[in-house]
Protein backbone atom coordinates (compact mmCIF):
# COMPACT_ATOMS: atom_id res chain seq x y z
CA UNK A 1 0.00 0.00 0.00
CA UNK A 2 1.04 3.35 -0.54
CA UNK A 3 1.82 5.63 2.07
CA UNK A 4 -0.11 8.84 1.61
CA UNK A 5 0.33 12.41 2.79
CA UNK A 6 -1.60 15.54 2.10
CA UNK A 7 -0.09 18.81 2.69
CA UNK A 8 -3.46 21.64 2.83
CA UNK A 9 -6.33 18.87 3.24
CA UNK A 10 -8.69 21.48 4.22
CA UNK A 11 -8.37 22.96 0.53
CA UNK A 12 -10.92 21.92 -2.66
CA UNK A 13 -8.58 20.40 -4.33
CA UNK A 14 -7.08 18.74 -0.98
CA UNK A 15 -10.61 17.47 0.10
CA UNK A 16 -11.31 16.24 -3.75
CA UNK A 17 -8.05 14.41 -3.25
CA UNK A 18 -9.09 12.62 -0.39
CA UNK A 19 -12.71 11.90 -2.21
CA UNK A 20 -10.83 10.44 -4.67
CA UNK A 21 -8.08 8.47 -3.02
CA UNK A 22 -10.64 7.21 -0.11
CA UNK A 23 -11.58 4.63 -2.32
CA UNK A 24 -8.60 4.18 -4.27
CA UNK A 25 -7.13 0.38 -3.67
CA UNK A 26 -3.66 0.61 -3.08
CA UNK A 27 -3.41 3.63 -1.22
CA UNK A 28 -3.90 4.33 3.05
CA UNK A 29 -3.89 7.76 3.80
CA UNK A 30 -1.77 8.47 6.54
CA UNK A 31 -1.13 12.08 7.03
CA UNK A 32 -3.45 15.25 6.08
CA UNK A 33 -2.49 18.69 7.57
CA UNK A 34 -4.02 21.61 8.18
CA UNK A 35 -2.34 24.39 10.34
CA UNK A 36 -5.71 26.22 11.00
CA UNK A 37 -8.26 23.02 11.70
CA UNK A 38 -5.23 21.03 13.26
CA UNK A 39 -6.69 18.36 16.09
CA UNK A 40 -10.17 18.32 14.00
CA UNK A 41 -11.75 15.13 12.70
CA UNK A 42 -11.39 15.29 8.82
CA UNK A 43 -14.90 14.23 9.14
CA UNK A 44 -16.10 16.45 11.44
CA UNK A 45 -15.15 19.39 8.47
CA UNK A 46 -16.12 16.95 6.02
CA UNK A 47 -19.27 14.91 7.12
CA UNK A 48 -18.94 13.76 3.18
CA UNK A 49 -16.31 11.34 4.09
CA UNK A 50 -17.73 9.65 7.12
CA UNK A 51 -16.90 6.19 6.89
CA UNK A 52 -14.54 6.71 4.18
CA UNK A 53 -11.36 8.58 5.97
CA UNK A 54 -10.49 8.30 9.39
CA UNK A 55 -8.35 10.57 11.45
CA UNK A 56 -7.20 14.47 12.09
CA UNK A 57 -5.67 16.97 10.76
CA UNK A 58 -2.03 17.41 11.53
CA UNK A 59 -0.02 20.73 11.48
CA UNK A 60 2.55 20.54 8.43
CA UNK A 61 5.82 19.55 9.07
CA UNK A 62 8.30 17.35 7.69
CA UNK A 63 9.05 15.34 10.93
CA UNK A 64 4.95 14.22 10.36
CA UNK A 65 5.23 13.53 6.84
CA UNK A 66 8.41 11.31 7.03
CA UNK A 67 6.79 8.08 7.17
CA UNK A 68 4.57 8.43 3.85
CA UNK A 69 5.69 7.53 0.58
CA UNK A 70 4.35 9.57 -1.26
CA UNK A 71 3.28 13.81 -0.34
CA UNK A 72 0.43 15.74 -2.40
CA UNK A 73 1.03 19.60 -1.63
CA UNK A 74 -2.80 21.26 -2.21
CA UNK A 75 -1.11 24.01 -0.63
CA UNK A 76 -0.90 27.85 -2.16
CA UNK A 77 2.09 28.84 -4.35
CA UNK A 78 5.10 29.50 -2.26
CA UNK A 79 4.57 26.58 0.23
CA UNK A 80 6.05 23.20 -1.60
CA UNK A 81 9.08 24.80 -2.73
CA UNK A 82 10.14 25.61 0.88
CA UNK A 83 9.32 21.70 2.23
CA UNK A 84 9.84 19.67 -1.02
CA UNK A 85 14.04 19.34 -0.46
CA UNK A 86 13.70 17.83 3.25
CA UNK A 87 10.97 15.14 1.96
CA UNK A 88 13.14 14.11 -0.84
CA UNK A 89 16.45 13.97 1.14
CA UNK A 90 14.03 11.49 3.37
CA UNK A 91 13.05 9.24 -0.07
CA UNK A 92 9.36 10.89 0.19
CA UNK A 93 8.29 11.35 -3.35
CA UNK A 94 6.28 15.11 -4.46
CA UNK A 95 3.27 15.43 -6.27
CA UNK A 96 2.73 19.73 -6.26
CA UNK A 97 -0.67 20.48 -7.01
CA UNK A 98 0.57 23.77 -6.89
CA UNK A 99 2.28 26.07 -9.42
CA UNK A 100 6.09 26.01 -7.71
CA UNK A 101 7.92 23.32 -9.87
CA UNK A 102 6.04 24.11 -12.73
CA UNK A 103 8.09 26.45 -14.90
CA UNK A 104 11.38 25.08 -15.77
CA UNK A 105 13.18 29.28 -15.66
CA UNK A 106 13.65 30.67 -12.47
CA UNK A 107 13.67 34.27 -13.65
CA UNK A 108 9.79 33.51 -15.81
CA UNK A 109 8.78 31.87 -12.02
CA UNK A 110 10.14 34.85 -10.41
CA UNK A 111 8.47 37.30 -12.20
CA UNK A 112 4.87 35.76 -12.17
CA UNK A 113 5.12 34.24 -8.71
CA UNK A 114 6.33 37.67 -7.17
CA UNK A 115 9.49 36.30 -5.05
CA UNK A 116 12.72 34.23 -5.74
CA UNK A 117 12.41 30.57 -6.32
CA UNK A 118 14.40 29.06 -2.77
CA UNK A 119 14.89 25.56 -5.01
CA UNK A 120 15.87 26.54 -8.37
CA UNK A 121 17.74 23.36 -8.98
CA UNK A 122 14.32 21.20 -8.39
CA UNK A 123 12.59 23.34 -11.24
CA UNK A 124 15.36 21.34 -13.55
CA UNK A 125 14.57 18.09 -12.32
CA UNK A 126 10.48 18.37 -11.71
CA UNK A 127 8.65 16.34 -14.22
CA UNK A 128 5.51 18.34 -16.03
CA UNK A 129 2.49 16.05 -14.90
CA UNK A 130 0.95 15.90 -17.77
CA UNK A 131 0.43 11.92 -18.72
CA UNK A 132 -0.62 12.50 -22.12
CA UNK A 133 2.81 14.85 -23.09
CA UNK A 134 5.43 13.12 -20.30
CA UNK A 135 3.78 9.91 -19.44
CA UNK A 136 7.42 7.72 -19.26
CA UNK A 137 9.44 10.39 -17.67
CA UNK A 138 6.54 10.74 -14.71
CA UNK A 139 7.10 6.94 -14.37
CA UNK A 140 10.11 7.29 -12.72
CA UNK A 141 10.15 11.16 -11.46
CA UNK A 142 10.12 11.37 -7.75
CA UNK A 143 9.01 15.43 -7.75
CA UNK A 144 5.86 16.39 -10.37
CA UNK A 145 4.38 19.29 -11.31
CA UNK A 146 0.98 19.02 -11.60
CA UNK A 147 -0.36 21.54 -14.97
CA UNK A 148 -2.93 24.22 -13.63
CA UNK A 149 -6.46 23.80 -14.26
CA UNK A 150 -6.46 26.29 -17.40
CA UNK A 151 -3.41 25.20 -19.20
CA UNK A 152 -4.35 21.41 -18.63
CA UNK A 153 -7.76 22.44 -21.11
CA UNK A 154 -5.54 24.63 -23.32
CA UNK A 155 -2.72 22.69 -24.03
CA UNK A 156 -4.77 19.35 -24.60
CA UNK A 157 -6.94 21.24 -27.13
CA UNK A 158 -4.20 22.71 -28.62
CA UNK A 159 -1.55 19.72 -28.87
CA UNK A 160 -2.56 17.86 -32.04
CA UNK A 161 -2.36 20.92 -33.99
CA UNK A 162 0.81 22.33 -32.56
CA UNK A 163 2.92 19.36 -32.39
CA UNK A 164 1.69 18.58 -36.44
CA UNK A 165 2.38 21.56 -37.78
CA UNK A 166 -1.17 22.33 -38.70
CA UNK A 167 -1.58 25.49 -37.69
CA UNK A 168 0.01 29.32 -37.31
CA UNK A 169 1.94 29.14 -34.28
CA UNK A 170 2.39 33.40 -34.06
CA UNK A 171 -1.70 33.57 -33.30
CA UNK A 172 -3.53 31.12 -31.36
CA UNK A 173 -6.34 32.42 -29.05
CA UNK A 174 -8.01 30.74 -25.93
CA UNK A 175 -10.57 32.31 -24.40
CA UNK A 176 -11.46 30.39 -21.06
CA UNK A 177 -14.09 30.19 -18.54
CA UNK A 178 -13.45 29.14 -15.05
CA UNK A 179 -16.46 28.04 -12.15
CA UNK A 180 -15.08 30.14 -9.10
CA UNK A 181 -13.87 27.07 -7.43
CA UNK A 182 -11.07 27.65 -9.24
CA UNK A 183 -10.00 30.22 -7.14
CA UNK A 184 -9.86 28.01 -3.85
CA UNK A 185 -11.90 27.59 -0.83
CA UNK A 186 -10.40 31.06 0.86
CA UNK A 187 -12.79 33.45 1.82
CA UNK A 188 -12.48 36.52 -0.51
CA UNK A 189 -15.06 39.57 -1.42
CA UNK A 190 -14.72 38.83 -4.60
CA UNK A 191 -15.78 35.40 -4.67
CA UNK A 192 -19.42 36.15 -2.75
CA UNK A 193 -21.94 34.49 -4.01
CA UNK A 194 -23.23 38.51 -4.25
CA UNK A 195 -20.19 39.51 -6.33
CA UNK A 196 -20.13 36.25 -8.60
CA UNK A 197 -23.94 34.97 -8.70
CA UNK A 198 -25.68 36.46 -11.60
CA UNK A 199 -22.08 38.05 -13.69
CA UNK A 200 -19.76 36.66 -16.20
CA UNK A 201 -16.61 38.53 -16.59
CA UNK A 202 -12.71 38.34 -17.64
CA UNK A 203 -9.50 39.24 -15.88
CA UNK A 204 -5.75 39.17 -16.01
CA UNK A 205 -6.63 40.49 -19.75
CA UNK A 206 -3.32 42.26 -19.64
CA UNK A 207 -0.90 38.52 -18.08
CA UNK A 208 -2.09 35.77 -16.10
CA UNK A 209 0.42 33.37 -14.38
CA UNK A 210 -0.74 30.77 -16.49
CA UNK A 211 0.02 32.18 -20.07
CA UNK A 212 4.01 31.22 -19.66
CA UNK A 213 2.79 27.98 -18.72
CA UNK A 214 0.84 27.09 -21.66
CA UNK A 215 3.20 29.08 -23.50
CA UNK A 216 6.22 26.82 -22.58
CA UNK A 217 4.00 23.51 -22.61
CA UNK A 218 3.30 24.57 -26.48
CA UNK A 219 6.53 25.60 -27.08
CA UNK A 220 7.58 22.56 -26.02
CA UNK A 221 5.14 20.31 -28.24
CA UNK A 222 6.36 22.73 -31.35
CA UNK A 223 9.75 23.14 -30.71
CA UNK A 224 9.89 26.53 -31.24
CA UNK A 225 8.41 30.29 -30.04
CA UNK A 226 4.38 30.34 -29.74
CA UNK A 227 2.10 33.63 -29.91
CA UNK A 228 -0.64 33.02 -27.54
CA UNK A 229 -3.45 35.17 -26.02
CA UNK A 230 -5.03 33.61 -23.30
CA UNK A 231 -8.08 35.30 -22.03
CA UNK A 232 -9.39 33.66 -18.41
CA UNK A 233 -12.70 34.28 -17.15
CA UNK A 234 -15.37 33.62 -13.98
CA UNK A 235 -18.66 32.79 -14.37
CA UNK A 236 -20.87 31.76 -12.27
CA UNK A 237 -21.02 27.79 -11.39
CA UNK A 238 -18.85 25.92 -8.88
CA UNK A 239 -16.74 23.52 -10.63
CA UNK A 240 -15.69 23.48 -14.58
CA UNK A 241 -13.48 25.05 -16.98
CA UNK A 242 -14.83 25.53 -20.28
CA UNK A 243 -12.18 26.53 -22.85
CA UNK A 244 -12.78 28.03 -26.63
CA UNK A 245 -9.23 27.71 -28.65
CA UNK A 246 -9.43 29.89 -31.79
CA UNK A 247 -6.13 28.97 -34.39
CA UNK A 248 -5.47 29.63 -37.85
CA UNK A 249 -4.81 26.51 -40.23
CA UNK A 250 -1.89 26.29 -42.55
CA UNK A 251 -1.76 24.76 -46.33
CA UNK A 252 -2.34 21.29 -46.30
CA UNK A 253 -3.60 20.17 -42.92
CA UNK A 254 -5.63 17.56 -43.36
CA UNK A 255 -8.49 15.48 -41.45
CA UNK A 256 -8.75 17.31 -38.61
CA UNK A 257 -11.19 14.97 -36.46
CA UNK A 258 -8.94 12.15 -37.59
CA UNK A 259 -5.75 14.12 -36.82
CA UNK A 260 -7.39 14.04 -33.04
CA UNK A 261 -8.59 10.97 -32.66
CA UNK A 262 -5.51 9.78 -34.04
CA UNK A 263 -3.29 11.58 -31.11
CA UNK A 264 -5.35 10.45 -28.51
CA UNK A 265 -6.44 7.05 -29.24
CA UNK A 266 -6.17 4.87 -26.06
CA UNK A 267 -5.81 8.02 -23.96
CA UNK A 268 -7.88 7.25 -20.64
CA UNK A 269 -8.91 10.25 -20.08
CA UNK A 270 -9.39 12.58 -23.41
CA UNK A 271 -12.21 12.26 -24.59
CA UNK A 272 -12.49 13.45 -28.80
CA UNK A 273 -16.01 14.13 -29.25
CA UNK A 274 -17.99 12.96 -32.43
CA UNK A 275 -17.83 15.97 -34.91
CA UNK A 276 -20.20 19.08 -34.15
CA UNK A 277 -20.49 18.22 -30.57
CA UNK A 278 -20.51 21.09 -28.17
CA UNK A 279 -18.75 19.93 -25.11
CA UNK A 280 -20.71 20.88 -21.81
CA UNK A 281 -18.88 21.20 -18.58
CA UNK A 282 -21.83 19.46 -16.30
CA UNK A 283 -20.94 16.24 -18.55
CA UNK A 284 -17.01 16.12 -16.94
CA UNK A 285 -18.10 17.29 -13.31
CA UNK A 286 -16.74 15.14 -10.61
CA UNK A 287 -14.41 12.91 -13.42
CA UNK A 288 -11.08 12.68 -14.57
CA UNK A 289 -11.77 13.76 -18.20
CA UNK A 290 -11.52 16.04 -20.77
CA UNK A 291 -14.07 16.35 -23.77
CA UNK A 292 -13.08 17.81 -26.76
CA UNK A 293 -14.24 18.56 -29.76
CA UNK A 294 -13.25 20.53 -33.10
CA UNK A 295 -15.07 22.55 -35.42
CA UNK A 296 -14.20 24.55 -38.56
CA UNK A 297 -16.78 27.54 -38.37
CA UNK A 298 -18.10 28.31 -41.87
CA UNK A 299 -15.99 31.03 -43.12
CA UNK A 300 -12.43 31.83 -43.29
CA UNK A 301 -9.49 29.48 -42.36
CA UNK A 302 -9.67 29.19 -38.79
CA UNK A 303 -10.25 26.48 -36.42
CA UNK A 304 -11.95 25.93 -33.18
CA UNK A 305 -11.58 23.83 -30.42
CA UNK A 306 -14.04 23.24 -27.48
CA UNK A 307 -12.36 21.72 -24.45
CA UNK A 308 -13.81 21.50 -21.19
CA UNK A 309 -12.87 19.48 -17.39
CA UNK A 310 -13.54 19.56 -13.86
CA UNK A 311 -10.85 22.38 -12.90
CA UNK A 312 -11.08 19.73 -9.43
CA UNK A 313 -10.60 16.84 -11.13
CA UNK A 314 -8.60 16.63 -14.28
CA UNK A 315 -7.52 19.86 -13.42
CA UNK A 316 -5.96 19.17 -10.09
CA UNK A 317 -6.54 16.10 -7.62
CA UNK A 318 -7.57 13.60 -10.58
CA UNK A 319 -4.84 14.23 -12.53
CA UNK A 320 -2.58 13.78 -9.57
CA UNK A 321 -3.77 10.60 -8.84
CA UNK A 322 -3.35 9.62 -12.39
CA UNK A 323 0.53 11.08 -12.11
CA UNK A 324 0.64 8.98 -9.15
CA UNK A 325 -0.20 5.27 -10.44
CA UNK A 326 1.67 6.36 -13.48
CA UNK A 327 4.68 6.57 -10.55
CA UNK A 328 3.91 3.73 -8.63
CA UNK A 329 3.57 0.86 -11.04
CA UNK A 330 -0.14 1.18 -10.58
CA UNK A 331 -2.55 0.69 -13.87
CA UNK A 332 -3.19 4.52 -14.93
CA UNK A 333 -6.85 4.49 -14.23
CA UNK A 334 -7.20 2.57 -10.76
CA UNK A 335 -9.21 4.94 -8.41
CA UNK A 336 -10.53 7.28 -11.68
CA UNK A 337 -13.14 5.17 -13.43
CA UNK A 338 -16.72 7.14 -12.99
CA UNK A 339 -18.90 8.37 -14.65
CA UNK A 340 -20.25 11.93 -14.54
CA UNK A 341 -23.57 13.34 -12.89
CA UNK A 342 -26.02 14.68 -15.18
CA UNK A 343 -27.86 16.84 -14.56
N1 LIG B 1 -8.87 25.19 -7.08
C1 LIG B 1 -8.51 24.72 -8.28
O1 LIG B 1 -9.36 24.52 -9.18
C2 LIG B 1 -7.09 24.42 -8.58
C3 LIG B 1 -6.08 24.72 -7.70
N2 LIG B 1 -4.78 24.45 -8.01
C4 LIG B 1 -3.71 24.80 -7.08
O2 LIG B 1 -3.74 23.88 -6.00
C5 LIG B 1 -3.33 24.53 -4.81
C6 LIG B 1 -4.44 24.40 -3.77
O3 LIG B 1 -5.61 25.03 -4.28
P1 LIG B 1 -6.98 25.03 -3.49
O4 LIG B 1 -7.24 23.68 -2.93
O5 LIG B 1 -7.97 25.64 -4.41
O6 LIG B 1 -6.62 26.04 -2.30
P2 LIG B 1 -7.42 26.34 -0.96
O7 LIG B 1 -7.19 27.77 -0.66
O8 LIG B 1 -8.82 25.84 -1.09
O9 LIG B 1 -6.67 25.44 0.14
C7 LIG B 1 -5.36 25.66 0.53
C8 LIG B 1 -4.92 24.63 1.58
O10 LIG B 1 -3.56 24.84 1.92
C9 LIG B 1 -3.40 25.00 3.34
N3 LIG B 1 -2.33 25.99 3.52
C10 LIG B 1 -2.39 27.32 3.26
N4 LIG B 1 -1.18 27.91 3.48
C11 LIG B 1 -0.36 26.91 3.88
C12 LIG B 1 1.01 26.87 4.27
N5 LIG B 1 1.77 27.98 4.26
N6 LIG B 1 1.54 25.69 4.65
C13 LIG B 1 0.79 24.56 4.67
N7 LIG B 1 -0.51 24.52 4.32
C14 LIG B 1 -1.08 25.69 3.92
C15 LIG B 1 -4.77 25.45 3.83
O11 LIG B 1 -5.04 25.02 5.15
P3 LIG B 1 -4.43 25.73 6.43
O12 LIG B 1 -4.34 27.19 6.12
O13 LIG B 1 -5.38 25.39 7.53
O14 LIG B 1 -3.08 25.08 6.66
C16 LIG B 1 -5.71 24.70 2.88
O15 LIG B 1 -5.93 23.39 3.34
C17 LIG B 1 -3.06 26.01 -5.17
O16 LIG B 1 -1.69 26.19 -5.41
C18 LIG B 1 -3.87 26.17 -6.43
O17 LIG B 1 -3.35 27.19 -7.21
C19 LIG B 1 -4.45 23.84 -9.18
C20 LIG B 1 -5.40 23.52 -10.09
C21 LIG B 1 -6.80 23.80 -9.87
C1 LIG C 1 -11.09 31.15 -11.08
C2 LIG C 1 -9.72 31.47 -10.57
O1 LIG C 1 -9.51 32.39 -9.81
N1 LIG C 1 -8.73 30.68 -10.98
C3 LIG C 1 -7.38 30.82 -10.57
C4 LIG C 1 -6.49 29.85 -11.26
C5 LIG C 1 -6.66 28.48 -10.79
C6 LIG C 1 -5.44 27.94 -10.10
O2 LIG C 1 -5.59 27.38 -9.05
O3 LIG C 1 -4.25 28.13 -10.64
P1 LIG C 1 -2.80 27.73 -10.05
O4 LIG C 1 -2.84 26.30 -9.75
O5 LIG C 1 -1.78 28.04 -11.06
O6 LIG C 1 -2.56 28.58 -8.85
C7 LIG C 1 -6.81 32.19 -10.91
O7 LIG C 1 -7.10 32.73 -11.96
O8 LIG C 1 -5.97 32.64 -10.13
Amino acid sequence: MIRIGIVGGTGYTGVELLRILALHPECVISVVTSRSDAGKRVDELYPNLRGFVDGVFVEPSANALAGCDLVFFATPNGTAMRMAEALLAQGVKVIDLSADFRLKDPAVWAHWYGESHVSPHLLQEAVYGLPEVNRALIRSARLIACPGCYPTSVQLALLPLVESGAIRLDRIIADVKSGVSGAGRKAEIPMLMSETGESLKAYSVKGHRHWPEIRQGLEQAAGQTVGLTFVPHLIPMIRGIHATVYAELNAGYGDLQALFEERYRGEPFVDILPPGSHPDTRNVRGVNRCQIAVHRPLEGNTVVILSVIDNLVKGAAGQAVQNMNLMFGVEETVGLRSVGLYP
